[in-house]
């Protein structure tokens, strides 16, 4: 488990024509910071949602020193996700239901110097992953159906965020457990007891007035629930 929790701000809640004014605001120095930020790639094809692709990526990690967290919701991710590790992505998920061979997609990234990412959708069990696990850094536990923002957090995902906390726990996993959908101050704690790492947030934080002060708050409330 990581020592403190991660707070990722997704950008699909961001105003799009300004984004680097919006990751400027939370990336100032001390607890108003962001961990990582979160960029959400669609194809409108594995989600039903269009949004950025690479060129708008490799912009983005140019203005900004915040580790960049991208979440490809996209077919084929063998084909295209190894150009977000090359661009300097810190962390680069992909979806077990859309890889072709997500263990050598996983070696090809972490060759590519980013951290490796597997998601599951909502209904995605996660055992017979497992194997495939032993492959990655990071497992991200959509607790929305991918393809939108704002969306209710879905509770029962987070028998996979303890099955996963456990594996890590014993040492059969060394994964950072992430969640993205619905994460706001309703539903953090919850996730934070089940065992999440890393908590992805998109409205609760760029729908606050102040989206520094968002993420400052909710990694407060999540680090109490991990010490009580
Ligand atoms: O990947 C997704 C949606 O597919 C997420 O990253 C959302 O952007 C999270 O938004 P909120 O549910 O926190 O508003």
């Amino acid at each position: 488990m990581v020592a403190s929790p991660l707070i990722a701000p997704s950008i699909l809640s961001a105003d799009f024509a300004k984004l680097g004014e919006e990751i400027a605001a939370v990336a100032h120095p001390g607890p108003t910071r962001a961990d990582w930020v979160h960029v959400d790639v669609m194809d409108a094809h594995f989600v039903p949602n269009l949004t950025l692709g690479l060129p708008v990526v490799q912009s983005l990690l140019k203005s900004t020193d915040v580790p960049i967290d991208c979440h490809l919701m996209i077919d084929d991710p063998d084909r295209w996700a190894i150009g977000y590790a090359e661009a300097g992505a810190y962390n680069v998920t992909v979806h077990v239901e859309a890889a072709a061979d997500p263990v050598m997609l996983a070696k090809n990234l972490r060759a590519a110097g980013a951290k490796a990412g597997l998601s599951v959708k909502p209904g995605t069990p996660l055992e017979p992953h497992l194997e495939t696990l032993k492959h990655y850094d990071t497992l991200l536990v959509m607790s929305v159906e991918p393809g939108f923002g704002g969306q209710s957090f879905i509770a029962d995902v987070l028998e996979k965020v303890r099955t996963a906390r456990r594996l890590a726990d014993t040492g059969h996993l060394k994964l950072i457990v992430e969640i993205d959908g619905g994460i706001n101050s309703d539903t953090i704690e919850q996730a934070a007891e089940a065992g999440v790492d890393c908590f992805v947030a998109g409205s609760a934080v760029y729908g606050a007035e102040d989206p520094g002060r968002a993420v400052a708050a909710l990694r407060e409330q999540a680090a109490r629930v991990r010490v009580s």
